[in-house]
């Protein structure tokens, strides 16, 4: 009975709000929603933030940040969770501590650093304290280009270079990880996301590139549709690939909403669909 009941799953997003609706704990709970999951948020920083940037930021206090997650912990069963921005390295010090204390389930990390409209989201000398504190509590990783670049530290070119430089990040202690392949636009016909697996079998994943500036929360978008698919129980090769259909058919189907950087439809992606890239 008491099994039962607080079964349905429910996801958890760390991040930092989005008063745009397009990115952050707004995109995840979006993707979470269509994906048909539970939604909770755990809000580290609140942006006044629009399609055209970010205008202002607050971090939330400490204390604030272990409320959140100790009223989480109290009465929700967490079968799945991720991290969006978290600000600087004392905020990813304090998230850290708190995936430590309680389980939430796998952890799928968006190292979110810089925003499409160029703000800072993390500070350069929290980079190495993901690399120290969070990584290490990974299921998954999912960093962009740039991101990979920062975490490995040197230039990414080819793609042997992404397949070199995702060995490099799993060995700091992350199980899976993905290089995302939104900035690397080499190629204007697709846009392919590289997939190392803790059995140290990958793979590339494809879509067509859309050629459109409407692409502000396709790393959030990502990254808590994985975390959705993985509250369900589903593993990680069909849970990867449901988040690139899924973030392909926001894109693909875009809605007019802004002036800049434009918002994904989270609702694109069809019930009856199943994964097909
Ligand atoms: N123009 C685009 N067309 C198709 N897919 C895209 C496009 N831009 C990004 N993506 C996809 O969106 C997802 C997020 O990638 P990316 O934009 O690199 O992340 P981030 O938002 O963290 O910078 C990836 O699956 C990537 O391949
Ligand atoms: C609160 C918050 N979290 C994440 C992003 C990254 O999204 P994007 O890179 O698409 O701007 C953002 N802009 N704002």
């Amino acid at each position: 009975m008491t099994e039962q009941i607080n079964s349905f799953p429910q996801v958890l997003t760390l991040a930092g709000t989005d008063s745009g609706g397009g990115a952050g704990i707004m995109a995840d709970l979006k993707t979470m929603q269509a994906r048909h999951v539970f939604g909770t948020a755990v809000v580290v920083a609140v942006t006044a933030q629009n399609t055209l940037g970010v205008q202002d930021s607050l971090m939330i206090p400490q204390e604030m940040i272990d409320a959140q997650c100790a009223s989480l912990a109290d009465d929700f069963n967490i079968k799945a969770c991720k991290t969006g921005m978290l600000g600087d390295a004392k905020h990813v010090h304090y998230i850290a501590k708190n995936l430590q204390k309680y389980d939430f389930g796998p952890l799928v990390v968006d190292p979110v650093m810089v925003a499409k409209g160029g703000a800072t989201l993390l500070t350069d000398d929290a980079i190495q304290t993901v690399i120290d504190e969070l990584l290490p509590l990974a299921t998954v990783v999912t960093p962009n280009l740039v991101e990979a670049k920062r975490i490995v530290g040197h230039e990414i070119k080819t793609a042997d270079e992404v397949k070199a430089a995702a060995k490099e990040i799993q060995q700091l202690g992350v199980k899976n990880v993905i290089i995302k392949g939104g900035h690397m636009t080499a190629s204007k016909q697709e846009s392919a996301d590289y997939f190392l697996f803790a059995d140290q079998t990958d793979l590339w994943l494809s879509a067509p590139r859309i050629n459109t500036n409407r692409t502000h929360g396709t790393g959030d978008t990502l990254s808590s549709c994985l975390a959705a698919e993985l509250a369900k129980g589903i593993d990680m090769k069909q849970a990867v690939r449901t988040a690139k259909a899924y973030v392909q058919a926001a894109i693909e189907n875009t809605i007019q909403v802004g002036h800049g950087h434009g918002p994904l439809n989270h609702w694109a992606y069809g019930e009856e669909e199943n994964a097909k890239i």
